[in-house]
């Protein structure tokens, strides 16, 4: 049983709705440090509702939703919210001050070498493909090392293998430093990810 010393997130009895009508029941859900959590389900399933209402991005229509404060967790949406007319490195800068994450030069110049991003750092970003997109966006993980609990909507959505080699890196490192993940993804996960759960909501969103 996980003490409430270890537990990232717990929810009980949780509901949501959108556009006034009920998306998603869910009786428990729960997330101890140095666990994953893999949501899956069908399309309109629940899954990014589920995601944004533990951000606290939209309100649950009833049930209890107990997590660290804000400071301490990160939402990084499907949606990329990468500017076209910046450079790559102007982009994670950028992604990684909104997010009021780690924006030391130092900390920014070691993400974009981790995420193969150093050699392409000055090109605007409307020249990168959708899955290097997605390598920027994803890149401010490695400055999101404070922030214990990661909520990751399709965050494995166009990479290819070598992002997504990169990114089960980052779940990895982050589960040793005892923080957990909550992710959304429709392909399997790759088997070297341990200690991961997960949570099939069904198409009217009942977990
Ligand atoms: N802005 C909105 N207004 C009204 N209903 C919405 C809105 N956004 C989503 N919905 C509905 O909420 C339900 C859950 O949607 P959600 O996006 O959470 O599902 P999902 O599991 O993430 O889907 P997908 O796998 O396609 O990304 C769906 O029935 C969807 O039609």
């Amino acid at each position: 049983m996980t003490s409430d010393r270890d537990c990232l997130i717990q929810a009980h009895s949780l509901s949501c709705d959108r556009g006034g009508r009920r998306v998603l029941t869910l009786p428990q859900l729960s997330l101890a440090r140095g666990a994953g959590l893999w949501l899956r389900g069908r399309n309109g399933s629940g899954k990014t509702t589920l995601l944004r209402t533990l951000a606290g991005l939209s309100a649950p229509a009833g049930g209890t939703l107990t997590r660290h404060d804000r400071a301490q967790w990160l939402y990084v949406g499907h949606t990329l919210a990468i500017k076209d007319e910046l450079s790559v490195a102007e982009n994670l800068e950028c992604l990684a001050e909104l997010g009021a994450l780690d924006t030391r030069p130092r900390g920014v110049q070691g993400a974009l070498v981790r995420w193969q991003l150093w050699e392409r750092r000055d090109q605007p970003a409307r020249r990168l493909s959708q899955g290097l997109r997605r390598r920027v966006s994803l890149a401010r993980l490695d400055l999101a090392a404070g922030r214990h609990l990661w909520l990751l909507d399709e965050p494995f959505d166009a990479l290819d293998d070598e992002g997504q080699a990169l990114l089960t890196v980052a779940l990895m490192r982050h589960q040793v430093r005892r923080g957990g993940w909550i992710l959304s993804s429709h392909q399997g996960l790759p088997g070297e990810l341990q200690g991961v759960q997960t949570l099939w909501l069904d198409a009217k969103g009942t977990a």
